[in-house]
């Protein structure tokens, strides 16, 4: 079956994460459409209830296309680290959660190094990508990354886990690289490879 093919006009990038739309920005540009964020648009944050990367994908994903009437890009990803048996994977925005509310990505990966006795820094970044249509028709597309978490955190760019995350072959982190190292390597932009083929 061949994909829907996204037409020109506006995109709807269904994330609050001010990382990802960076990235989505850089990453659609070449493609003249006419990209607005949810933000923006003042729509609010799905709960993301799914138990998988691709069910909070495409909640994010139709939210955003039911209350605009336009197609929507959503992005569900996470980290998942091999001596956690695959965790926090879903949950990994709530991983980052502090007692006092706040996020700090440092300290969540900090809690591994303490607790991890066996030296397995092993981890992968995920991301599932959904395109969704205001009739409901989605396409989903799935890009993975692996690699190795250092601690403490190096390099100031990017965002969320990068300054822990060091890709397969290379020796800097995605907090160290600039944003065209990261496009090469990332979860994100290897999905979105998969997606520009298909729906672009
Ligand atoms: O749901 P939206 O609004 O898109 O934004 P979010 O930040 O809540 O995104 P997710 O629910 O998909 O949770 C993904 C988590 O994984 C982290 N993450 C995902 N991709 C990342 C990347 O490329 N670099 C660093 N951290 C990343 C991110 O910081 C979040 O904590
Ligand atoms: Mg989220």
């Amino acid at each position: 079956m061949t994909a829907r093919h996204l037409q020109p006009g506006q995109l709807v990038l269904a994330s609050h994460n001010a990382g990802k739309l960076r990235e989505f920005g850089a990453l659609l540009a070449p493609h003249g459409l006419e990209l607005v964020s949810a933000g923006a648009l003042g729509l609010p944050e799905p709960e993301e209830t799914g138990d998988t990367f691709i069910a909070n994908a495409t909640i994010k994903a139709l939210a955003a296309t039911r209350a605009t009437g336009l197609p929507a890009l959503s992005d569900d990803s996470g980290i998942e680290v091999a001596a956690l048996g695959g965790r926090p994977g879903v949950r990994t925005a709530d991983w980052a959660i502090q007692a006092d509310g706040s996020r700090d990505y440092a300290a969540a990966m900090g809690r591994v190094a303490a607790e991890d006795g066996s030296a397995d820094r092993r981890c992968a970044f995920v991301a599932v990508l959904v395109l969704a249509w205001p009739d409901g028709h989605i396409e989903s597309f799935e890009g993975r990354v692996e690699g190795s978490w250092v601690a403490p955190p190096r390099g100031g760019n990017g965002f969320g886990y990068d300054p822990m995350f060091v890709p397969e072959g290379e020796s800097l982190t995605f907090g160290e690289m600039l944003p065209e190292q990261k496009a090469r390597h990332s979860h994100r932009a290897r999905a979105f490879v998969a997606l520009r083929s298909a729906c672009l």
